[in-house]
């Protein structure tokens, strides 16, 4: 996927926030008046001391204490606005972001994600996105209350001396400026490795996962633990070096912070012998920037969170930016089903050739068988059907019409496919099936699952069609996961059925009882049926072969 640079990425990023511009401002608003509350605080309390001592006129002491309690639990009420107005922002935002992202991926389904690592994809989608609401919520604001509040500090530090308004501003600018720039750079691309690090281990996870059976038979469990280990330690290392450096930045501010507290005072001092200001002055100055570093500290850690944050930010960008290979219609025209055809079709994957001037003529209510060797292009010629991909030379078709220029909900609604490969959520045998069709009855779901030949068994178990399917469908047997896509495609309902081995997984009864349901389409439905069994192949009224690429 494409990588956008830093200033790129957060230009994006703030472009996703435009709609909420409001609610960032008063979040900036209340956030502001929230640390003026906190920080002047201790400095009404040095004006009530000096008062007190009958230094001061004003204000009273009995002034000070009533303003005291006042702006303590303003303080209270605003951070919690401001708190609420920012999770506000985050949350809505990444509803928003997940929204954009789960679009993006159907957009991109399935050309651009075939052999797309899966794990990395949800690492994307949960822990990239989450990171996001860091952004959000804890960096745009923030930024903004720092510069706002340190100038109106360095204004009121300038009101007792124009020396006591550089001290602070050059306080300021190390602790919210310097500091996190100097650990964004020391830091290095350490937060996007961890983020590619985080997602080559899910990646990893889920494959083992994925592959249990495989690691099991070839006792390769060692490996894949040996694998995982190096990568969960090479992420360890990654984030402790971050971690290093956040350690630093921590230890770097708290002691910028005093050094700079002590210099205000030592200034004040000096300033106090030359009769340039009062004892007051000099405590109120210091007290004032002593408790005003709270906005800028915020920032000091940005510096090990925004190269995580920017590489979350740059991956689910590059997810949303991506361009599909296959854009999908529309506009376009909705379709009668009225037979298909495939007209002398050439289709490469990338570089690699795998069909060349393929003519398939499938006329309404037959049955084309489709056989050939392994690799000849048997899946890809339903996936052209299905336009999952789009031909580089020649036309498929149906009803007459270039699939190109039809609506791509009436071609998919037009056509079921049941690949090799039946994928199972992890959810009842009912909704399994009724993603096929919604809205469909109890007797429908019934009358497609006697149809595949896999009604009796859903009959067998514990909670009939309420049985748990459990993860990655791997408590069912290939030949039940096989029966039931067959189910899903027969509820379906659509005129033309494109089913690749639907039998490849099943003993010889059961393929019968496919064969005979395959047989009742006949007239009804349009079948094209992909098989390397001759038994299979009976059914078919033509059956066209394929071989490296062209029809023979
Ligand atoms: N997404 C993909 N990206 C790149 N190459 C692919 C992709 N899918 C399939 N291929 C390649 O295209 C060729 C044809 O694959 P296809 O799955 O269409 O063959 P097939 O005839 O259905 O094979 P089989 O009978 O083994 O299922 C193969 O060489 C395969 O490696």
């Amino acid at each position: 996927m494409k990588r956008a640079s830093s200033f790129e990425t957060v230009r994006k990023m703030l472009g996703l926030v435009d709609s909420m511009t409001g609610i960032v401002a008063l979040a900036c608003v209340l956030g502001i008046l929230g640390f003026l509350c906190a920080i002047f605080i201790p400095v009404l309390a040095v004006y009530g001391g000096f008062a007190a001592l009958g230094g001061s006129a004003f204000p009273g002491v009995r002034e000070t204490i009533a303003l005291l309690a006042v702006l303590a639990v303003l303080r209270g009420v605003l951070h919690y606005l401001e708190q609420l107005c920012n999770h506000y922002i985050a949350f809505k935002l990444l509803a928003n972001i997940r929204d954009r992202v789960f679009s993006a991926l159907r957009r991109l389904a399935p050309a651009k994600l075939a052999g797309a690592d899966r794990g990395n994809l949800v690492s994307m989608i949960t822990s990239d996105v989450e990171l996001l609401e860091v952004f959000y919520a804890h960096t745009i604001s923030p930024v903004v209350i720092a510069v706002v509040t340190s100038a109106i500090m360095v204004g009121f530090a300038g009101s007792i001396h124009v020396l006591f308004a550089a001290v602070a501003l050059c306080a300021y600018l190390a602790v919210g400026l310097f500091v996190p720039v100097w650990i964004y750079r020391s830091a290095g691309d350490v937060g996007l490795e961890i983020r590619t690090r985080s997602g080559q281990l899910s990646g990893s996870v889920l494959g083992s996962l994925r592959g249990l059976r495989e690691v099991l038979q070839f006792s390769a469990g060692d490996r894949r633990i040996a694998d995982v280990k190096e990568q969960s330690d090479r992420l360890l290392v990654a984030q402790r070096a971050l971690r290093g450096k956040t350690g630093a930045a921590m230890a770097c501010t708290n002691a910028l912070i005093l050094m700079f507290s002590l210099g205000q005072l030592a200034v004040g001092a000096a300033l106090y012998g030359t009769g340039a200001v009062s004892g007051e002055g000099v405590i109120v100055a210091t007290t004032a920037l002593f408790s005003s570093f709270g906005p800028v500290v915020a920032l000091a850690n940005l510096g090990t969170t925004l190269q995580g944050t920017l590489a979350s930010g740059q991956r689910v960008i590059g997810i949303l930016e991506e361009e599909p290979l296959v854009e999908e219609n529309e506009t376009g025209a909705d379709i009668e089903f009225d037979g298909a055809s495939v007209e002398r079709v050439g289709f490469s994957y990338g570089g690699e050739r795998v069909l060349r001037d393929m003519s398939i003529d499938i006329p309404r209510g037959r049955v084309v068988g489709i056989s050939g060797k392994s690799g000849s292009g048997k899946s890809t010629l339903c996936r052209l059907l299905m336009r999952f991909w789009d031909v580089d030379e020649g036309r498929v078709a149906l009803s007459g019409r270039s699939v190109r220029d039809i609506r791509t909900a009436s071609l998919r609604d037009a056509e079921a496919f049941v690949e090799q490969d039946t994928h199972l959520f992890h959810d009842s045998i009912r909704d399994n099936l009724l993603i096929a069709r919604p809205d469909a009855t109890q007797d429908q779901i019934e009358a497609a699952c006697r149809a595949a030949s896999v009604h009796d068994f859903i009959m067998s178990l514990p909670d009939g069609y309420d049985t748990m399917v459990g993860e990655l469908g791997d408590t069912l047997s290939g030949g039940e996961c096989q029966r039931l896509g067959l189910a899903r495609a027969f509820l379906h309902d659509a005129p033309f059925l494109l089913l690749d081995e639907p039998t490849s997984n099943l003993d010889s009864l059961n393929e019968a009882a496919i064969l005979k349901s395959i047989d009742e389409q006949r007239g009804k439905r349009t079948v094209v049926l992909i098989s390397h069994r001759a038994s299979t192949m009976g059914v078919a009224d033509r059956v066209v072969s394929m071989d490296s690429g062209r029809v023979s």
